[in-house]
């Protein structure tokens, strides 16, 4: 018998036991389709379990990376040196070619990116055409895990509709389960070996089974199989969700500080220490391409106002506006307008040590300093350039070559701790991430929310 007619998973007539061994000795080849920030981590952790993954990326440059053993994601600790030894042990390469993957692999794993469009819609073509690719490489007794998060129905919907109709196989003949992926960028290898439980709902019970024996391999914490993929699906999202409206509840809230004349931080913090409360910080926006674009994840799939939800993203997409403002007010005091000054922002990319730009509050917040006629200056130290941004990138030495009328600090770096405030002519200073502590300079500081 070839390898593949071996060992196989879904309704196999091996036991649970001679698969999970097959699984473990590298006899079931694992395809992970998307090598991104998360895509990367993700087949490296299954490379260095099951020693026999190929992973496919139509980024020509990240597969040649990944087969010179190199690691393309920055700032993920360990994630270097675990691709290298993967690589180099054989237990992980990559293609371009998804189709290729799929033709050998028995666990296909999809964890492409899911986004939304510019009017707000769930953008799934880039995750149907990794299930094409799939399809035309599906064989008895796979299983194909979508770790990509998308908006509850859609595996039973859209894709398992298209698995089927896309392979000459029946629905008896393979297994499908949501396995969604809770992973943060910077933590991606202890995340996904376990810091959290893993989630897994299959579309019956026997592809649950095998998602639970496949992942039970690769988290050190407890698998919760949940009824059905619908199921995982919404649990993903709604654990977004949650986070986009705790963080709009924030920002409400560091408005009304303001006019009460508290710190809400200070009163966020407090109210923290009783269990029920678990309010989140108030900032200049919400960015990134998984927490704005959720809500949407629900809100366009059901097809109603949901108007919580849609409250929620308004008040974190009125944050870059109110930080502007909160700059030209504080200009306006210093007898200076911001038309004729000259502004520096700090942090472009969605949060600290991330280098993504989707959705990023720096954006919104440099078109509008930008369009009140300030001249712009914008310092990063994960970007390579402010591309997308209208504003002037300066390294982080050449600040102390400039002054400027004002300050924004946006995404709150480690980096910027080295910044020498004494060094510049009193200015005014919006603290977006209450990370500054300016007191012993003659800077004019706003603290959103107050500090
Ligand atoms: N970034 C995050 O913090 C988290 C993201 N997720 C989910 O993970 C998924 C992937 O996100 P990221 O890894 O951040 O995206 P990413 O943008 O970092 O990487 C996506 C990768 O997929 C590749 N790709 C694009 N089209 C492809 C195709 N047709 N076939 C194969 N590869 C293709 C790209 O070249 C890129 O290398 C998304 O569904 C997202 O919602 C889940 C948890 C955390
Ligand atoms: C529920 C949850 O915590 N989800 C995490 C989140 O990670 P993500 O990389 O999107 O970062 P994040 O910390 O949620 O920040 C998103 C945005 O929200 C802002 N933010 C965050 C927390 C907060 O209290 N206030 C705030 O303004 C950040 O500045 C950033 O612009 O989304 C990830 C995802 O699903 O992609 C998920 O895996 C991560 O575990």
């Amino acid at each position: 018998m070839s390898l593949r007619e071996q060992t196989t998973l879904y309704a196999s007539d091996a036991t649970t036991e001679e698969q999970r061994e097959a699984f473990l000795s590298g006899d079931i080849p694992v395809a992970v389709y998307g090598l991104g920030k998360m895509g990367l981590p993700l087949a490296a952790v299954y490379a260095e379990t099951c020693g026999n993954v190929v992973g496919a990326d139509i980024d020509p440059d990240v597969v040649s990376a990944v087969n010179r053993g190199d690691c393309h994601v920055q700032r993920e600790p360990g994630l270097d040196e675990l691709v290298s030894e993967t690589v180099a042990a054989g237990a992980l390469s990559a293609v371009e070619s998804p189709t290729e993957a799929a033709r050998d692999a028995t666990i296909h794993v999809a964890i492409v990116p899911t986004p939304i469009t510019d009017d707000d819609e769930p953008d799934l073509a880039i995750l149907q055409s990794v299930m094409e690719s799939i399809a035309a490489g599906l064989t008895p007794g796979d299983l194909v895990v979508v770790e990509c998060t998308v908006p509850p129905g859609t595996t039973r919907d859209l894709l398992l509709p298209m698995l089927e109709a896309e392979s000459d196989l029946s629905r008896e003949e393979f297994g499908v389960a949501v396995c969604p992926e809770r992973t943060s960028s910077g933590r991606a290898l202890q995340d996904i070996r376990g810091a959290y439980p893993k989630v897994v709902g299959g579309v019956d019970e026997e592809s649950t089974r095998v998602a639970e024996l496949v992942y039970g391999e690769l988290t050190d914490n407890e698998v919760i199989a949940v009824p059905n993929e619908t199921t995982a699906e919404a649990v993903k999202v709604f654990e977004g969700v949650y986070r986009d409206v705790n963080i709009a509840l924030a920002n409400e809230l560091a408005k009304i500080a303001d006019a009460a004349d508290i710190s809400v931080n200070e009163a966020i913090e407090t109210a923290n220490t009783q269990p029920f409360c678990d309010i989140h910080k108030p900032g200049p926006g919400v960015g990134g391409h998984c927490i704005p674009y959720y809500p949407y994840f629900l809100i366009r799939q059901f097809d109603e106002e949901f108007s919580l939800l849609t409250t929620a993203r308004e008040v974190n997409d009125s944050m870059p506006a109110f930080t502007v403002e909160k700059v030209a007010e504080l200009l306006s005091e210093e007898e200076k307008s911001v038309s004729d000054s000259r502004v520096l922002v700090l942090g472009l990319t969605y949060r600290p040590g991330v280098e993504e730009t989707r959705a990023a509050p720096a954006r919104p917040i440099c078109a509008d300093l930008t369009e009140r006629g300030a001249d712009v200056f914008a310092a990063d130290p994960v970007l390579p350039n402010a591309d997308g941004f209208d504003a002037t990138k300066l390294p982080l030495e050449a600040l102390a070559d400039y002054d400027f009328d004002a300050a924004v600090l946006v995404t709150d770096h480690d980096e910027f701790a080295g910044i020498d405030w004494a060094g510049f002519d009193p200015m005014v200073v919006v603290d977006g991430r209450n990370s500054l502590d300016l007191s012993w300079t003659d800077h004019r500081v706003y603290t959103i929310g107050g500090d």
